[in-house]
């Protein structure tokens, strides 16, 4: 676990362009292809601000979601909606490029149907991730792993759903630690003074909470952290 402490959200967005630059240009040019997660919450804000600065190829990105929001793709909740309205129009991405959601289905059912799409853009059961761009909540939750949740101990599902989230909305699906561990790297971007304590349960004090069980068995985990939220540290 690395931890870069930054000044302020500008250099969260500033750091957050580079590392993302250096990761999809090493993965294209060894694999010819880039495999990132995206997750929602204030994650949007720093990858709208960022991504379009980054020098790419972009029609070798592969874009799926750490975490989704069982809602219509119109509605506010829906990361994907978030990404396509904000960020896809200020880069050289395409909606096809990203592994959405099946519309108007259950949780469970969205969960089964985003793995055998995932089955299909990793072209087998081993989903490597090159990146994950993953969010913290002050609870210690990331993707839709909540603090004494079931699901984080979930070893067999690659994607569950989730349908009693105490965050709103309820209905989600996640991925589960077993591909969030076998990323070959994790970025969390975290600011602000009302994640401090957090991040200080987890970097500080390792209390087992999701977001520190975030330890990608052969790959890198990054913590960016601001000034704010690393004022406990
Ligand atoms: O509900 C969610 O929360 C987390 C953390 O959000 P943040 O706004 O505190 O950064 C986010 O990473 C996740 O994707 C989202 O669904």
């Amino acid at each position: 676990m690395t931890t870069i402490k930054v000044r302020d959200e500008q250099e969260i967005i500033n750091k957050l362009a580079s590392y993302i630059e250096k990761i999809s240009n090493d993965a294209i040019n060894s694999r010819g292809r880039f495999y990132v997660g995206l997750s929602g919450g204030s994650t949007v804000k720093y990858l709208c601000e960022s991504l379009p600065r980054v020098d790419t190829e972009w029609s070798k990105w592969v874009l799926a979601f750490c975490d989704e929001r069982v809602v219509a793709e119109d509605s506010e909740d829906s990361t994907f909606g978030t990404y396509k309205r904000r960020l896809i129009p200020k880069t050289g991405l395409k909606n096809s490029q990203f592994i959405v959601l099946k519309q108007g289905v259950t949780a469970q059912e969205a969960a089964v149907e985003y793995t055998q799409q995932l089955k299909i853009a990793f072209n087998g059961d081993n989903f490597k991730f090159d990146l994950l761009l993953l969010g913290m909540g002050p609870d210690g939750h990331t993707c839709s792993l909540f603090p004494g949740h079931p699901l984080l101990d979930e070893v067999n599902l690659p994607v569950a759903a989730i349908t009693d989230s105490p965050k709103p909305p309820p209905e989600r699906i996640t991925l589960t630690f077993p591909v969030i561990n076998n990323a070959r790297n994790c970025i969390f971007t975290i600011s602000g003074g009302e994640k401090a304590d957090v991040v200080k349960r987890i970097l500080k004090d390792k209390e087992d909470l999701p977001a520190g069980r975030v330890n990608p068995i052969a790959g890198s985990a990054y913590w960016i952290v601001d000034d704010a939220a690393a004022a406990k540290l």
